[in-house]
């Protein structure tokens, strides 16, 4: 998930991106494989593949008022302007459907990563880095044989220059702050994509599932909803019956003997509904239980979800699992009218 804030834009509109959007950057020297398994990324773990060096090819070639720019920067193995480049990133992402990417081969210096981080104010979740040496990486690029303009001995020296000038202090700048995660990028594609799975397996719930643009504050909120309402309902006359009838003899020690011996003269009509709303709160509850990592990611929503199952517990306010038992093998029909 997003770790900045999303103001409103200048002109007072909505900020699109939204505070749920997922960002990995994946960075490494050419030809350490970021574009070999990035799709395998997607293809299993559902991120949107967003490769900058691809969207600045694609501004080449639609012939745009920067196209000529790009690829004379293309050619000398240089980094193109920051605001082109994150323009083009922005408006991939705005325009897409998943809210989680990966962007291949960029930040390439700190001024593209400054930028990023101040227009699209949104920062990694992590970055992956394909650590490869030197050499490996000159001979893949020289057998890439894809027609590159800029995969040329040449131009490959000049591109190697400039990932070890500006792009290693950008990965460092994250190291820094912990957010590398660095793979061996020497071994076979397959041995790369292995440590590459275990990478995106460890990723928080949300950003690893999540496509939906809520707030883990309100997916928590809307699924203690129903335990509210079971809540109010267990204090309220309503389901008297039902307390007194078994959570109350229960927990005196003293099961009823027979489920008609025990319920109260109610009307049927009474209880029309209960069944539905305890056992969908108590599914509701497991669910938050077991789905808590994944709605509660961050820490005060954490903290919130602890305090409310800890007050659940201290109160005490749903029966045993054999009282519900009980309740629900109840026969409505067999009340007393
Ligand atoms: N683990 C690997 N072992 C051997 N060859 C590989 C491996 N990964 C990728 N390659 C090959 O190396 C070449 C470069 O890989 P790829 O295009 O994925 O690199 P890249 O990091 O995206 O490069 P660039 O930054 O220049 O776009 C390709 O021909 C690819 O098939
Ligand atoms: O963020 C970026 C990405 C790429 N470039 C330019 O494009 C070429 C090719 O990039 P690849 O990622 O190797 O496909 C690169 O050498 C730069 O000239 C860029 O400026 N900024």
């Amino acid at each position: 998930m997003a770790t900045s804030e999303f103001p409103a834009q200048k002109d007072g509109s909505k900020a699109v991106l939204q505070e749920t959007t997922v960002v990995v950057f994946v960075l490494g020297g050419p030809g350490s494989g970021k574009g070999t398994q990035c799709p395998k990324i997607v293809e299993h773990f559902g991120f949107r593949h967003l490769c900058a060096g691809d969207l600045l090819q694609a501004e080449i070639e639609s012939e745009s008022e920067n196209g000529t720019l790009i690829q004379n920067f293309k050619k000398e193995g240089k980094i193109v302007p920051s605001e082109i480049t994150v323009k083009l990133l922005q408006q991939a992402m705005q325009q897409s459907d998943n809210k989680r990417f990966i962007v291949d081969g960029f930040p390439r210096n700190e001024e593209n990563r400054a930028a990023f981080e101040n227009i699209v104010r949104i920062k990694p979740e992590f970055v992956l880095f394909f650590d490869c040496p030197e050499e490996e990486l000159t001979k893949r690029i020289l057998n890439r044989n894809q027609g590159r303009v800029d995969d040329n001995i040449e131009t490959i020296g000049k591109r190697l220059k400039v990932y070890f000038e500006s792009t290693l202090p950008v990965i460092n700048y994250y190291n820094s702050k912990r957010k590398v995660q660095k793979i061996d990028a020497q071994r076979s594609i397959d041995e790369v994509f292995e440590d590459v799975k275990s990478v995106f397996a460890k990723l928080r719930p949300v950003a690893r599932l999540s496509n939906d643009s809520y707030s883990d504050t309100a997916v928590f909120t809307i699924s203690l909803l129903p335990l509210v309402v079971v809540e109010i309902a267990s204090t309220s006359k309503w389901l008297e019956p039902q307390k007194q009838g078994f959570t109350s003899e229960y927990k005196r020690g003293k099961a009823p003997k027979s489920k008609s011996d025990e319920m109260p003269a109610k009307p049927l009509d009474t209880f029309e509904g209960q069944a539905d709303i305890i056992p969908g709160s108590m599914i509701n509850l497991m669910l938050i239980s077991v789905l808590g990592g994944d709605t509660c990611t961050s820490a005060p929503t954490r903290h919130i979800f602890l305090a409310a199952m800890l007050l659940f517990v201290w109160f005490d306010q749903f029966p045993d699992a054999d009282v519900l038992q009980e309740l629900f093998s109840c026969d409505l029909q067999a009340l007393p009218a």
